[in-house]
């Protein structure tokens, strides 16, 4: 095991290092209050301008179900467990009272930055998306330059697509960054990449979507660990794996409701050390969430508890099926054990 070397160390005692384990709920307790809602995105952010999720309600709150349609059952159970957490036992105690949020911009035309920026008001960070698809190189350089004239650190995410060699040669071209989030999508990429350019890399996939996330921190490969709740499996074991991390921090929302924002944002309350500005931001994306969204003042949001408003954008009954029944197939896994050692360890 790593040691628990980092900034965000727990201290011994502290209610995150034991009292973290639940014991499931249920399928009928989950589907007695689940609604399935579809909130449509101003703009296409990793391929979709629909967001759908699950929302359901426990006794310490609401919880949300929301992992991307192309992920399977078994990564799917890290979303659950992290919904179950928020609903059954709710956020861990704050540490603070704010947290700083960036501005996330996805791959528009950089004519179209200045009036995003605009829906982040005090944000001084950005991170702007990069490597989608059409994009080309001088859009990349001009969305970034977009951004770099109206907000001081500018970091952009690749979501692993670049090769190594695109992505040394581009990060060059894109001038000073706060960091390269995830440009190729292996850790000896990653490393590779940090090898050769000064700019700090940041791992997000990395952490979020292998069986060991700290591989990549043990294998030097990254500068700054970008984490997030609901594909790490809750708020506890995010703040677990950060305590194992001499890294500075991001938590970063996975594209979720302002329920699943509202476990986001407990969670870099909650962290012992300051995180670098949180991808917590995307709640404005939406033009509709499924109650009063996140959104920054003065760069910074607050911790609060969020239960949905009355007049949910309900996803149509053919998706509303599809989502219990993978809920019913992700709470059969949970049920049997599947990340259950690791989320009762925290
Ligand atoms: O980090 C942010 O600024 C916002 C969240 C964000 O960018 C993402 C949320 C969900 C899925 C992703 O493709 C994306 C990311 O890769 O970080
Ligand atoms: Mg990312």
């Amino acid at each position: 095991m790593f040691p628990l070397a980092g900034k965000n160390r727990l201290k011994p005692g502290s209610d995150l290092c034991h009292g973290g384990s639940v014991s499931i709920p249920s399928l009928e307790e989950i589907l007695d209050t689940a609604q399935v809602v579809a909130l449509p995105m101003r703009e296409r952010f990793r391929g979709i301008t629909t967001r759908e999720v699950m929302v359901f309600r426990g006794p310490a709150g609401w919880g949300e179900f929301g992992p991307f349609p192309e992920y399977d059952d078994a990564e799917a159970a890290w979303w659950l467990a992290a919904g179950i957490e928020a609903a059954w036992q709710g956020p861990p105690s704050p540490l603070r009272d704010s947290v700083e949020v960036n501005a996330t911009v996805p791959a528009v035309p950089a004519d179209d930055v200045a009036a995003i920026l605009d829906r982040f008001p005090g944000a001084t960070t950005a991170k702007v998306k990069v490597a989608e698809p059409g994009d080309t190189l001088d859009d990349e350089v001009r969305r970034v330059a977009a951004v770099r004239d109206r907000v001081p650190n500018v970091r952009v995410d690749a979501n692993g697509k670049w090769t190594p060699q695109q992505a040394i040669s581009t990060i060059r071209e894109l001038g000073e960054l706060q960091y390269a989030e995830q440009p190729c999508a292996t850790v000896e990429e990653l490393a590779a990449v940090r090898a050769a350019v000064d700019t700090p890399i940041a791992a997000d996939e990395s952490i979020r979507r292998a069986e060991d996330p700290l591989r990549v921190v043990r294998a030097g490969a990254a500068d700054v660990a970008v984490v997030k709740v609901a594909p790490l499996g809750g708020m506890r074991r995010v703040l677990a794996i950060a305590a194992d991390i001499d890294l500075d921090i991001v938590v970063s929302s996975a594209l979720d409701s302002a329920v699943g924002m509202a476990a986001g944002v407990s969670c870099a309350a909650a962290l012992p050390g300051e995180t670098l500005a949180c991808g917590l931001g995307t709640g404005t994306m939406f033009t509709r969430d499924v109650a009063t969204p996140f959104v920054p003042v003065d760069g910074r949001v607050h911790p609060r508890l969020v239960a949905p408003d009355d007049d949910l954008l309900l996803a149509d009954p053919v998706r509303a099926t599809w989502w219990r029944e993978r809920l019913t197939r992700t709470h059969a896994l949970l049920a049997a054990g599947h990340a259950a050692s690791e989320w009762a360890r925290v």
